[in-house]
């Protein structure tokens, strides 16, 4: 048996004296849920030492019943809550108490405003965990013993909260963790049975394990007996469960504060007999957008937690589940690479997608303003499914939704069918304009033709889309179509008056189009004339079938298509005047002033600003010179 160490200091880490100061204030409020917190960190150790157990059952070391103990003592004024899980090796205790070492800390930090109440619910999205004793307790000490490890090997944390804890190796028998919180000045009201269980009955009532308190409290002497339910939620009935527990155990799951926005609670028996009970958060977590983001479901067999979804469970672009899949069919002893090839995993899978994508159907349905939460956070996520779900892809697209040049506000409340249902007689495409920003597509010259003829378009502006409107090439047969690509091309919804103006313009102005073509040089591929605008001189417009441009300018970095062409309105007082211009300098000037305005206007990057300047300015004096 090693010697107890001598005790060692050690500092926080900056965020989490940051994060430890910012939640006493924040959550002073809510303060009880440090319960909740513990004892669902309790609850997850003993998960995984259950996990571990089926392949290594020495881990049982006779210490059979897995259970949570929660007491309280009102002379020394503590509270303790223990289990006999996985507990901590010296080295977990210091990777995951006294440090955060999760993916979105930095980006959790910027986010944070000052105001309390704002900061609160930050708090609550970042996850508070065991942070949260510090609420109710100004010292805390930790004893815990990693399941496998001998007596000897314990450690116990001790801390104020305040910046520093000290850490030793000490004797602990039992397997698991202890936390003995020291209660803070005025916090004696906690020391109270009828409180205590209140408490663990709202929050935790859902937890799968028994968790305990001593039946007669005043002299501690009494046996314990369990508080909560101790089943596990998801294999109850359903009429027997309650919006609330069904909110909290989405908390203990999610490790999420608020409250989750949709639920579905569903038993499957046929070929393969399983249970989801999966939820929609109401807020994206901090780590959605990053490589390692998690994924949020966990597989259970037969109420045994296995593990972590990585994948296996809900596709990437429904990262943002949560919940529990509990098969009746897999082996306990299942692996990763078992998952991986596992038909039973397979079906599992597919009718839980489905199961997901028809909840959001009915979200849409039946709460439009849930759905429109919903769409906010997680929007973007799904827009990967349309090019990552080839099966799903038409289910899916019926869940977008999108801002168009009809929406009242800038907030996305169009989908696909509502654009359907409004397109006018004859139009046979669905029209787009990808822009950099919802300014820029909403003043952009490509829209004017659409504006004059009352076509909607939708407005799209995330970098996502570009990727979007390449795995779709239609919805319900309607082709998706660039107003920004291309030649101009309305179809059936061109009058003969129109077509035959077009067709004297591609001739009247001939020669100015050679002429701007010479002047461009290789700036441009091609000048056309056009009916697309109808206020504007000129725009640009990538030559189909080029990729779309603000792809281009992302790979590119200026913003233009690579193969960019210039094209003029025939109808503009300027582009006539252009067509008189005998010298041609002048009209070279005016050439390079139209591209560079193009340019612009599209929201890109003109390439030599001070010569679009100059000649600008060239122009302007001859103008001045000329009204003088
Ligand atoms: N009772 C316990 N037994 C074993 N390990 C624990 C226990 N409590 C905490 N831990 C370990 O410490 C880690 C950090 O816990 P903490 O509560 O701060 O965060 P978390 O539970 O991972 O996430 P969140 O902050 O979102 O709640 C846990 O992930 C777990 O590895």
């Amino acid at each position: 048996m090693n010697p107890p160490t001598q005790q060692e200091r050690f500092g926080f880490q900056a965020e989490v004296v940051q994060l430890l100061d910012l939640m006493i204030h924040s959550l002073y409020s809510n303060k009880e849920i440090f319960l909740r917190e513990v004892i669902s960190n309790a609850s997850d150790a003993i998960d995984r030492l259950r996990f571990a157990i089926l392949t290594d059952p020495e881990l049982h070391e006779d210490d059979e019943a897995l259970e949570i103990h929660v007491a309280y003592d009102k002379e020394a004024r503590t509270i303790t809550i223990s289990d006999n899980g996985i507990g901590m090796s010296r080295q977990e205790v210091m990777d995951n108490i006294g440090t955060i070492a999760k993916s979105g800390t930095r980006e959790f930090f910027q986010a944070l405003t000052g105001d309390q109440r704002k900061d609160a619910t930050l708090i609550g999205q970042f996850g508070v965990g065991f942070y949260s004793s510090f609420i109710v307790a100004d010292q805390v000490i930790l004893t815990t013993r990693r399941a496998g490890l001998p007596a000897g090997e314990a450690v116990r944390w001790e801390s104020d909260g305040r910046g520093d804890y000290t850490l030793e190796t000490v004797e602990r028998e039992a397997r698991g963790t202890e936390i003995v919180l020291h209660l803070r000045e005025g916090e004696d009201d906690l020391l109270n049975d009828h409180r205590l269980r209140t408490i663990i009955q709202k929050y935790s009532d859902h937890i799968s394990l028994p968790i305990l308190m001593p039946e007669t409290t005043e002299d501690g002497s009494g046996e314990d007996a369990v508080v909560n339910r101790a089943s596990a939620l998801w294999a109850r009935a359903k009429s027997e469960i309650g919006e609330a527990d069904y909110n909290e155990f989405y908390k203990h799951v999610a490790h999420d504060f608020a409250d989750p926005l949709a639920h579905l609670h569903a038993k499957m028996e046929g070929t393969y007999e399983y249970t989801l009970l999966l939820f929609i958060p109401a807020t994206a977590p901090f780590d959605l957008w990053m490589p390692e983001a998690r994924h949020g479901v966990k597989l259970h067999v037969q109420r045994v937690f296995i593990m972590d979804d990585t994948g296996q469970l809900m596709p990437n672009y429904l990262r943002f589940v949560r919940g529990v899949i509990d098969s009746a069919d897999l082996p306990l002893n299942v692996s990763r690479e078992i998952l991986q090839s596992s038909r039973v995993v397979d079906s599992i899978r597919s009718s839980a997608v489905k199961k997901v994508l028809k909840l959001l159907k009915d979200l849409a349905e039946k709460e439009p303003d849930k759905y429109a939460t919903f769409w906010k956070e997680f929007g973007d996520v799904l827009k990967e499914g349309v090019a990552e779900d080839y099966s799903n892809r038409d289910d899916i697209a019926k869940l977008l939704r999108f801002t168009t040049t009809k929406s009242a506000t800038d907030e996305p409340d169009t989908s696909f069918g509502d654009y359907v249902s409004r397109m006018k007689e004859g139009q046979e495409k669905i029209y787009y304009l990808l822009a950099p920003s919802p300014a820029a597509a909403k003043h952009s010259p490509h829209l004017e033709i659409f504006r004059k003829k009352g076509i909607e378009v939708l407005l799209l502006g995330e970098a996502i889309d570009n990727w979007l409107v390449t795995s779709l090439p239609d919805f319900e047969g309607k082709r998706l179509q660039s107003v920004a690509q291309g030649v101009s091309d309305l179809g059936s919804m061109e009058d003969e008056a129109e077509k035959e103006a077009n067709e004297k313009a591609v001739t009247e102005l001939g020669g100015l189009v050679e002429r701007l073509k010479k002047a461009l040089g290789d700036k441009v591929s091609d000048v056309r004339t056009t009916n697309r605008l109808t206020t504007s001189p000129a725009c640009i417009v990538a030559d189909e079938p080029d990729i779309e441009m603000n792809l281009a300018r992302r790979m590119r970095g200026s913003g233009l298509p690579s193969r960019p062409v210039l094209e003029i309105n025939p109808e503009h007082a300027l582009v006539q005047r252009l067509d008189r211009e005998t010298d041609e300098e002048r009209l070279s000037d005016w050439a390079q002033i139209l591209y560079s305005q193009s340019v612009l206007t599209l929201g890109a990057r003109i390439e030599d600003p001070a010569d679009f300047v100059e000649r600008l300015n060239g122009l302007l004096m001859t103008l001045a010179e000329e009204t003088d």
